[in-house]
């Protein structure tokens, strides 16, 4: 299974990489491999398991957080009814995304950065996101508020961005001017 000790820390190349497109549809190294990723995601939000295994929470994880230069991320979201959705998404794309931004107001944290960074991260507050599931058929995926910021961090980290990036170095708590922002 997959454990803290696979996932690569702030520092390693790969963490900078445009990662590959995987072929469609996903091999089954491909598959078992994203089935890994959606296993520690359940492991780490469960009491038990990630005590167990030494897992920080996570609600989405990059291939390349893995090792592995392929453009995949797992995610693992509650909807507004409290059901656990899994999402396995192979060769995503933002095709569209909303005037209004969004942030958390308690700025971002990531499982390869194993410090707090400080300062506000603008997302867009709704995405529209083209992916491929297990068969290589197309979806067209809406998010927005706290589960577009998920996929968006998820997005970042297939073209070798970490959140930090996108804050502000003169001002960290300073939000882009001139858009509407929800946080
Ligand atoms: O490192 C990763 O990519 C996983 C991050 C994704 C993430 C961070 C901040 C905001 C949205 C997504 C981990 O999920 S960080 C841990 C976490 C757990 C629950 C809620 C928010 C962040
Ligand atoms: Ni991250």
């Amino acid at each position: 299974i997959i454990t803290m000790d696979d996932i690569v820390r702030e520092g390693d190349p790969i963490l900078r990489v445009v990662t590959e497109p995987v072929s469609m549809p996903p091999s089954q190294e491909d598959r078992e491999e994203m089935a890994a990723m959606l296993r520690f995601l359940r492991y780490s939000q469960d009491p038990e398991m990630s005590k167990k295994y030494k897992l920080r929470a996570g609600v989405g994880l990059s291939a390349n957080q893995v090792g592995l230069n392929k453009r995949m991320f797992a995610a693992l979201l509650t909807d507004d009814q409290g059901n656990e959705k899994e999402y396995a998404m192979y060769n995503p794309k933002i095709v569209s995304y909303s005037v209004s931004m969004t942030y958390l107001p308690e700025s971002e944290g990531c499982l390869s950065v194993d410090r707090a960074v400080q300062g506000f991260v603008p997302r867009y507050e709704k995405v529209k996101i083209l992916t491929y599931d297990e068969q290589g058929n197309e979806r067209k995926l809406r998010f927005k508020g706290f589960d577009a910021i998920v996929m968006q961090h998820e997005m970042d980290h297939l073209n070798g961005i970490m959140f930090f990036d996108h804050i502000n170095k003169e001002h960290p708590f300073k939000l882009p001017s001139g858009v509407q922002i929800s946080s």
